[in-house]
């Protein structure tokens, strides 16, 4: 795929079927419970992004370094294995990636017994593994508010562990809904746990053989609705959604309800039509932060005005995108800006507002805002540099745009 490609303003109504891809965070849960369940789950439907295959890559390979390239779960995920297994590796990724701090994570690991040092950077990747050692606890604290990527990685290895595990989360916990999509496939792979409070207990327990079939990525999905919101009319139907969906991503039925779309389920499909916009929403994403950029993009282009809580996380993952996003929407004449600590503000563009076409927008190595800032082509033709960035979750966006009529071309 080339450095750029051009999506023309697309006029006519959007109706199509989008088969979209599966989670891949229940993907990335899944495919290290089956390893450490010995290959006894059988998955169906796993992802085709390029951190799922990374993922699965990765738990089979023998060589001493791995490369989780730019995939968050899998830094997180195989660390946590590999701090428990009994093998000299060690671990890396992109320069972002170790940039992302897991010291957290690390020193949780090292209390238990692990033996993980730091090859570069204090607190960051890449990361030296020697063998477990014995279990020197069960009990450990933990902060709840900076990335729950390492209370899941705790949460899988802990059933494994000769005496479990009792995690106490401390201060806030965000993205709450992916500690549960770990505790429940867990359970659906027969282990029990306890989540009271901000204690969470797993006891030793062997990982039971099952089947499980993967649902359609509702992060993914959310650009489908951006695109119903701003298009002219929209009729589209996405394939594999559950209504009582693990993901916490699913809140985008309730938001985009107040960016004027409306969602119909149907068995495994949810329908996307047209209904009444709101001119303010308040919106607090601690529960889903990956809907954030969706979420900005649209109301910035729709004229909707928002306050917004629960961002923090946002810095820390594959750019700092709250400024990546602030400085992209600039471009339309719309303003996100931290109002006061903790709390933005998105002010919409300016109706009427005259932008010169076609609006060139950056992708900062990051899936999220390529796919985030596409749907502005429902207005104004757009350039997104660097497009091959989706791959890391969606590696069909563009040919599924092209299905719903979206003319797209090399730059
Ligand atoms: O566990 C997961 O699958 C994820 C957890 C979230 O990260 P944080 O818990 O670091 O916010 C989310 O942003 C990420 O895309 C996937
Ligand atoms: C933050 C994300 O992923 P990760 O943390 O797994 O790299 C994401 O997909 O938006």
């Amino acid at each position: 795929m080339s450095d750029a490609i051009l999506l023309k303003k697309h006029d006519p109504k959007v109706e199509l079927t989008v088969p979209l891809t599966s989670s891949k965070s229940e993907s990335n849960r899944a495919l290290l419970i089956q390893k450490l369940g010995h290959d006894q789950a059988a998955l169906d439907n796993l992802s085709t992004a390029r951190d799922t295959v990374t993922m699965k890559r990765l738990l089979s390979s023998d060589e001493e370094m791995l490369d989780v390239l730019d995939a968050g779960t899998v830094m997180r995920f195989m660390t946590a294995y590999l701090a428990t297994g009994s093998q000299s590796r060690k671990i890396t990724g992109t320069p972002r990636m170790c940039k992302r701090p897991i010291k957290i994570l690390a020193e949780a690991l090292n209390d238990l017994g692990a033996n993980i040092s730091y090859l570069g950077e204090e607190g960051y990747p890449p990361l030296q593994f020697e063998p477990f050692g014995t279990q020197k606890t069960e009990e450990l604290t933990i902060p709840g508010n900076i990335s729950s990527q390492y209370i899941s990685a705790l949460l899988m290895i802990a059933p494994t562990l000769p005496k479990g595990l009792t995690l106490q989360l401390e201060g806030e916990i965000y993205s709450r809904p992916y500690i549960e999509m770990t505790l429940n496939l867990m359970k659906h792979f027969g282990i029990e746990s306890s989540f009271e409070g901000k204690t969470i207990s797993v006891k030793p327990q062997a990982y039971q053989g099952n089947s499980y079939t993967i649902e359609s990525d509702w992060s993914g999905a959310s650009y489908w609705y951006s695109i119903a919101a701003l298009a002219s009319d929209a009729d589209i139907t996405l394939k594999g959604l559950r209504e009582k969906s693990n993901q916490g991503d699913s809140a985008i039925v309730q938001i985009m309800e107040g960016l004027g779309v409306k969602s119909e389920f149907d068995g495994d499909s949810v329908r996307l039509t047209p209904c009444e916009i709101q001119s303010h929403l308040d919106i607090d994403f601690k529960s889903c932060p990956d809907l954030a950029q969706t979420v900005f993009v649209c109301a910035a282009v729709k004229g909707v005005s928002l306050k917004m809580t629960g961002l923090e996380s946002l810095r820390i993952k594959e750019t700092d995108r709250t400024a990546a996003m602030a400085t992209e929407l600039a471009k339309l004449g719309a303003k996100l800006e931290e109002t006061s600590a903790g709390v933005w503000e998105l002010t919409p563009m300016p109706a009427g507002q005259e932008v010169s076409q076609p609006i060139t927008f950056d992708s900062y190595d990051d899936h999220r805002m390529a796919m985030a800032l596409a749907p502005v082509c429902m207005h104004y033709d757009v350039i997104i540099n660097e497009p091959e960035v989706v791959v890391k979750s969606y590696p069909e966006y563009w040919d599924h745009l092209k299905m719903a009529g979206i003319q797209i071309s090399e730059k």
